[in-house]
């Protein structure tokens, strides 16, 4: 089938009865997700993110709104025809779900039994993926001798045995250290870029996102609040939940304990003559790599004190950020950064030293 890994989910709505009333779930989303593409759901907790994930092969069927993938149209089909075709569409899950009693080859080998496919074609289908995943001197083990990493390898390729052509994966990674987390993102974009499988990933964690996803979308109370791409929404988020998400990476500074009561975040004012103002420059663009600092400095003859900085790779490309203190001309070095076209912002303030002594 051309396409075959296309989504299209059209104006999809669910609503749950919970304890305490109805509950939106999925509030009239849309989306559109390209064949060959890694698309990342983020949101808190209840944004719904599960619910729009389950609904693509239907495990959750929505009240409203219509889900097409490879062009089929899953929410006309008879449960029959459903489940053909949810075979195209692999899972994994936060918690693996693996048989305990089953070695790691049958574990892998289970949806082809079901399948109905005969022993000598299980075998030649399960072993390349269990060498896929690097678990091939582990066919015999059973789950319980393996790691967590090792566990949703074989999730993975349990997942990949009936040759679908998208991959839903279920906060895959939630239950995982940062290492392990990192070699099954990585397995993961092999996956995509090897079999150019379609992968939709449900997380909480932007760090998951940043590492994989080509595009993301942000998830709260149902709806879907911003789309991009990673490095967009990261980089330039413009609704409050994406913003806070995305800062949420940067190392954290705790600027009302580093200055003390001498901080503030109300607008400089005549009544604070001689202080500091505290900027966060955002290094993308034409300008991201050129050395705005030391220009800075040379240019407006201010003070500057660098306080925090980061550079980090989004999808390949340099995004950096910096928290500086400006004592002096603030104005003159905001328009400047905003000529260049960084992204700069006004943390707050921070009264001169002297006059708190007075
Ligand atoms: N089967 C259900 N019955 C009642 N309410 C439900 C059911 N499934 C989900 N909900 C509610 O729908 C909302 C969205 O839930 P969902 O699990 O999709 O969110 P989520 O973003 O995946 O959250 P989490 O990250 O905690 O899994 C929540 O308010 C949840 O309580």
């Amino acid at each position: 089938m051309a396409n075959g890994g296309a989504i299209q989910l059209e104006a999809l709505g669910k609503r749950f009865l919970g304890p305490s009333g109805e509950v939106s779930a999925l509030d009239d989303v849309s989306l559109d997700i390209a064949e060959g593409e890694i698309f990342g759901v983020i949101g808190r907790s209840g944004a719904g993110k599960s619910t729009l994930l389950r609904a693509i092969n239907l495990l959750e069927r929505p009240d409203r709104g219509r889900v097409i993938v490879g062009g089929t149209d899953l929410t006309a089909l008879s449960a029959e025809a459903l489940r053909h075709e949810r075979r195209g569409i692999g899972m994994i899950f936060q918690h693996f779900n693996l048989l305990a009693r089953r070695s790691v080859f049958d574990n892998v080998a289970l949806p082809l039994e079901l399948a109905g496919l005969p022993k000598s074609e299980i075998r030649a289908r399960v072993t390349p993926l269990l060498e896929l995943v690097g678990l091939a001197d582990k066919a015999g083990q059973v789950p319980a001798k393996l790691s967590g990493g090792q566990k949703q390898r074989v999730g993975i390729a349990r997942a990949l045995a009936a040759e679908p052509k998208i991959l839903l994966s279920d906060e895959a990674t939630s239950a995982l250290d940062p290492q392990t987390t990192r070699s099954i993102l990585t397995l993961l974009k092999d996956i995509n870029q090897r079999l150019g499988l379609t992968i939709v990933l449900i997380t909480h964690e932007m760090s998951v996102v940043r590492e994989i996803c080509d595009r993301v979308a942000v998830m709260e109370q149902g709806r879907i609040v911003e789309l991009g791409s990673t490095f967009d929404v990261l980089t330039r988020p413009a609704h409050p939940l994406a913003r806070e998400i995305a800062r949420g990476l940067e190392p954290e500074l705790k600027l009302d304990q580093l200055f003390g009561e001498r901080f503030s975040t109300l607008p400089v004012t005549q009544s604070m003559p001689g202080g500091s103002t505290i900027l966060r420059i955002t290094f993308t663009g034409p300008n991201a790599e050129a050395p705005v600092i030391a220009d800075l400095v040379r240019r407006f003859n201010v003070d500057l004190n660098i306080l925090s900085g980061t550079i980090d790779y989004i999808q390949g490309r340099p995004y950096g950020v910096m928290k500086v203190e400006v004592t002096g001309a603030v104005e003159a070095v905001l328009a400047y950064l905003k000529s260049l076209e960084l992204g700069v912002e006004v943390l707050g303030h921070v009264r001169s030293a002297l006059r708190t002594a007075l």
